[in-house]
């Protein structure tokens, strides 16, 4: 007979709940997953966290217990995560007005330094922080701190305007170069690592990139099986308001279409143009998914009745 309870014997979130109500039915559940858990063990999935997200404390607490829950079967999940809303109201409490272009925000020296601290130090290191208070292991990869983790190289963002014009986005960057070795290691090592939409230019300095593509250069490098972004939508909508019209399978010529119609609007513009960019690129199955809706992350993962939207390539 046991004489003490073994660690993380109760819920992460509720510590006075036991795990063993209804004993039967969880083991049943267990058995379920068991085929999921093999088929994707070892498999690397690269998690996507929006800023929309990152806003709504309960839904990103249950959604980092996922992260720790794959991490411990064996998958080897990577977190890229934005934070637009929390530069936004950085920049309104130093009185500076966001501007953004295309979907980028125009990014001067001081809307640097507030993406850098807010990104690479406070999100960043928070969102790692609580992996590890789940049970999990984590590593923040920022610039920041005794030791420069990043792991992201790139170059300034050149915008083409429809007149032909260059667009100026201040330091704003697109992904060059990803240490994938670094991120592959402390997957292998069972470590989940965190990475911040920054990267580094060849002139040493951090460049502002938006989180969409970041995680769209993490997956292509590191051949990641799986891309899922979490945001605050239940998916592509063929009429943004309305939730009852979410695109179950969405394919590249559709979605093209759909951005041209302004159907695909904002911040979901960059979004579905990572997803065909990846797809073109060799990962196989991107899916766009609410994160507030509870444990979306596992019945995208672990069930056969996948949540949001699958955006899937041309037929070959
Ligand atoms: N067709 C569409 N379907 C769903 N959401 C859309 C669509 N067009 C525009 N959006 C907007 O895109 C937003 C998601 O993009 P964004 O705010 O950048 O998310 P995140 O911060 O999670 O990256 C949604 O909240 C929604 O308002
Ligand atoms: C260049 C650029 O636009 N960078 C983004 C980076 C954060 C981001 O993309 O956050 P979300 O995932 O919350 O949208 C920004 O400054 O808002």
């Amino acid at each position: 007979m046991r004489d003490s309870p073994r660690p993380h014997h109760t819920h992460p979130l509720e510590p006075g709940r036991p795990y063993v109500q209804d004993a039967i039915e969880k083991a049943d559940v267990l058995i379920e997953a068991m085929g999921w858990i093999r088929e994707f063990r070892d498999k690397v999935t690269v998690i996507k966290l929006g800023g929309s997200l990152l806003d709504d404390a309960d839904a990103l607490r249950h959604l980092l217990v996922d992260i720790v829950f794959m991490e411990t079967v064996g998958m080897r999940p990577i977190v890229v995560h934005g934070g637009g809303k929390a530069i936004s109201r950085a920049m309104a409490e130093a009185g500076v007005e966001p501007r953004f272009v295309e979907g980028r925000r125009y990014t001067d020296d001081q809307t640097l330094e507030i993406a850098c601290r807010v990104l690479g130090g406070e999100l960043n290191e928070w969102i790692a922080d609580r992996i590890e208070e789940f049970g999990g292991r984590a590593m923040p990869l920022n610039h920041l701190g005794e030791t420069d983790n990043n792991v992201l190289f790139g170059e300034p963002l050149k915008l083409t305007g429809a007149e032909g014009e260059e667009v100026d986005l201040g330091h704003v960057g697109t992904v060059t170069r990803v240490d994938r070795d670094s991120i592959e290691n402390l997957c292998y090592a069972g470590q989940v690592p965190v990475i911040p939409s920054l990267c580094r230019g060849a002139d040493g300095r951090m460049l502002n990139v938006n989180a969409d593509t970041v995680a769209m250069a993490v997956a292509q490098a590191v051949g990641a099986d799986k891309l899922v972004y979490l945001s605050d939508v239940n998916g592509v909508r063929l009429d943004k308001d309305d939730d009852g019209s979410l695109i179950h399978t969405l394919g590249a010529p559709e979605a093209r279409g759909l951005i041209e119609r302004g159907a695909i609007a904002g911040g979901m513009i960059p979004k579905v143009e990572a997803c065909l960019e990846t797809l073109a690129r060799g990962v196989r199955k991107i899916h766009i998914i609410d994160g507030r809706l509870r444990h979306s992350l596992l019945l995208e993962i672990y069930t056969n009745s996948g949540v949001g939207t699958m955006i899937v390539g041309e037929p070959e």
